[in-house]
C-alpha cells in the first residue's frame, strides 16, 4: 500500500452493537477506509437509517452478506456476528486472501471440543481454526502481527485477563485461588430485545447471572493455564449492572508469599505492562472507575493487598464495547498491517 492510500476493510454484522462501533472507530482511523457493510436482516437499509447519527459522515448501505463480493472488495474483513457464523466464513474469506478479524467466540479456543461443549455446533473447519491466533495483544502481541486470522477474546475475558496475567506469568499466587467478579453494562449483551434487558426489568438493579456456568470460564481458564504453564481453574461470576458500557473485574487470589505488600505489586505490575501502551495501573490506593475508560481503549487496574488475608485484589476496568470489543479488533488489525498500535484508538475519556 502507498502512504496514501488506504486500506479496503469489511465489517459483516455491521447493525450491532460491535458493528457501529468499528464503524465510529475506523472513521477515524487515517489508514482504513471502510467499503462494505453486511448484515442479516438490515440487509437493504442505509447504515444511518439504523444510526441517524452518523447521517452526516456515514454514507453507505447495507448489503447481504457474499463472500464473494467481499473478498473482491476487502483486504480484511471484521466479523462481528453472534457466535457459531464466523467459521462458516472465515475458511472461504481467507482461501480468497483476506485477513480476517472475528469478534465472537468461534476462533478463541485451541481445543475445538471446548467450543463444542460450550458453544455446540457441528464445525468441520480444523485446519482454519488452527490457523488462529488469540487476539490478545498485551498477551500475544508477537503471534498477531504474524496472523491471518484472529479470534478476538469475549469483554469479561478480556478484563480479567488484564487483571489476572501478571499474577499468573510469575507464579504469585496459589493456583486455582482466584475469584473473579464480572460487572457488566447491558450493552454486552448485544442490541438485541430481551426481556432482562428492558429499562423497566434492568434499570435499579444489579443481578449475577451464569453462575458457575458462564461461557467466558474456560475461554478465561485457557489463557491462565498457557500462562502459569499448567491447569489452572478459576472461579467467575458475571453480573448485569444497570449501566450502558463498562466492565468491571474485581480478582481476588491467595498470595504465595504473604510478605508481598502492594508496593511490590505495582512495580511487578508497571513492568508487566511496560510495553502495553493501553493498560494504565492506577498509583496505589486509587481505584478505578468503567466511566475512566469509557469511549477508550484504555483498561485501568488497580491493586491491593489485604495482609489480614492473604489475598491480593486486582481492579480491573474497560469499556466492554471497545477494549472489551471492537478497539481491540483494531488494536490488532494495527499489529497485523505493522502500524502504530495505537492508531486511530482512543485514550482520553469524555467525562463524566
Ligand atoms: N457486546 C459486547 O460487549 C461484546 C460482544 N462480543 C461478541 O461480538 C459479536 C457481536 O456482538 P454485538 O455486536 O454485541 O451483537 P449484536 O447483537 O449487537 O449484533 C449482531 C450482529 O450480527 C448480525 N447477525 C445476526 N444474525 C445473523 C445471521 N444469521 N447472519 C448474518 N448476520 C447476522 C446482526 O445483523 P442484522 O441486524 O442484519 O441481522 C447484527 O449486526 C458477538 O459474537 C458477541 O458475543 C465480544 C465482546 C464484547
Ligand atoms: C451483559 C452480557 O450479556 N454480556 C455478555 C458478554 C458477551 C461477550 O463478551 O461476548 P462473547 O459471547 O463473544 O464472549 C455475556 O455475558 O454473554
Amino acid at each position: 500500500m502507498g502512504d496514501l492510500e488506504r486500506l479496503p476493510v469489511g465489517i459483516v454484522g455491521a447493525s450491532g452493537y460491535g458493528g457501529v462501533q468499528l464503524v465510529r472507530l475506523l472513521m477515524d482511523h487515517p489508514s482504513v477506509e471502510v467499503v462494505y457493510l453486511g448484515g442479516d436482516s438490515s440487509a437493504g437499509k442505509q447504515f444511518s437509517d439504523l444510526y441517524p447519527h452518523l447521517g452526516h459522515c456515514v454514507n453507505l448501505t447495507i448489503e447481504p452478506i457474499d463472500l464473494d463480493l467481499i473478498a473482491s472488495r476487502c483486504q480484511v474483513v471484521f466479523l462481528s456476528l453472534p457466535n457459531g457464523l464466523a467459521y462458516q466464513m472465515a475458511p472461504t474469506l481467507l482461501s480468497k486472501g483476506c485477513k480476517v478479524i472475528d469478534l465472537s467466540a468461534d476462533y478463541r479456543f485451541w481445543n475445538p471440543e471446548t467450543y463444542k461443549a460450550w458453544y455446540g455446533g457441528e464445525r468441520n473447519d480444523p485446519e482454519t481454526a488452527a490457523l488462529a491466533v488469540y487476539g490478545l495483544p498485551e498477551l500475544y502481541r508477537d503471534r498477531i502481527k504474524e496472523a491471518q486470522l484472529i479470534g478476538c477474546p469475549g469483554c469479561y475475558v478480556t478484563t480479567s485477563l488484564l487483571g489476572l496475567a501478571p499474577l499468573l506469568k510469575q507464579g504469585l499466587i496459589v493456583p486455582d485461588t482466584a475469584i473473579i467478579d464480572g460487572k457488566s453494562g447491558a450493552s454486552g449483551a448485544g442490541r438485541t430485545a430481551k426481556t432482562n434487558l428492558l429499562l423497566a426489568e434492568a434499570d435499579n438493579s444489579i443481578s449475577p447471572y451464569g453462575v458457575t456456568r458462564h461461557r467466558h470460564t474456560p475461554e478465561i481458564e485457557q489463557i491462565c493455564s498457557d500462562l502459569a504453564g499448567h491447569e489452572v481453574t478459576v472461579q467467575f461470576t458475571p453480573h448485569l449492572v444497570p449501566m450502558v458500557r463498562g466492565l468491571l473485574a474485581t480478582i481476588y487470589a491467595t498470595l504465595r508469599d504473604p510478605g508481598l505488600v502492594r508496593e511490590d505489586l505495582v512495580t511487578i505490575y508497571t513492568a508487566f505492562y511496560r510495553s502495553s501502551p493501553f493498560v494504565r495501573i492506577l498509583p496505589s490506593g486509587t481505584y478505578p472507575q468503567t466511566k475512566w475508560a469509557c469511549g477508550t481503549n484504555l483498561c485501568f487496574i488497580s491493586i491491593e493487598v489485604d495482609p489480614r488475608t492473604g489475598r491480593v485484589i486486582v481492579m480491573s476496568a474497560t469499556d466492554n464495547l471497545i477494549k472489551g470489543q471492537a478497539g481491540q479488533a483494531i488494536q490488532c488489525l494495527n499489529l497485523m498491517m505493522g502500524w502504530q498500535e495505537t492508531l486511530g484508538l482512543p485514550v482520553v475519556s469524555f467525562y463524566p
